[in-house]
């Protein structure tokens, strides 16, 4: 069943963390370290994404996505933005061609 609703139920948990002792919580340890480790998870589950992609095996594919999934939404966190932030610029964009959207982000 789909469940979007998980994504708000993460960012909750993400913001209890906020106040939570580093040394007992991933994502405190991980909001309190701060920006630079932060955007260094991204990128390093980026990579993991690429190489299970590459891989081909749709479990690890999935594993690593999720991975990346979670540590966007500490980034977003990080900006006191959320995953409703992004889910309203999908939509948005719903409907609109893919070259439109391309033609509006070059007019500024
Ligand atoms: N969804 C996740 C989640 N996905 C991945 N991870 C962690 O992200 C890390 C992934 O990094 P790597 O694969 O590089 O593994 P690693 O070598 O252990 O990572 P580093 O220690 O080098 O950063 C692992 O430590 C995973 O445990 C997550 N940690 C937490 N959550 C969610 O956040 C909630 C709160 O977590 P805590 O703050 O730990 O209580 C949890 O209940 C989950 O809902």
């Amino acid at each position: 069943m789909t469940d979007s609703a998980i994504l708000d139920r993460v960012t909750e948990t993400i913001e209890v963390r906020r106040s939570a002792d580093p040394s007992t919580s991933y994502v405190s340890k991980l909001l309190h370290d701060g920006q630079d480790k932060i955007l260094k998870k991204v990128a390093e589950e980026s990579a993991e994404v690429l190489l299970a992609s590459k891989d081909g095996d749709k479990t690890h594919i999935v594993r690593e996505m999720a991975d990346l999934w979670f540590h966007c939404l500490v980034l977003l966190a990080h900006h006191n933005l959320g995953p409703n932030d992004v889910l309203d610029e999908l939509r948005r964009r719903e409907g609109m061609s893919g070259l439109d959207e391309k033609a509006a982000r070059k007019t500024g």
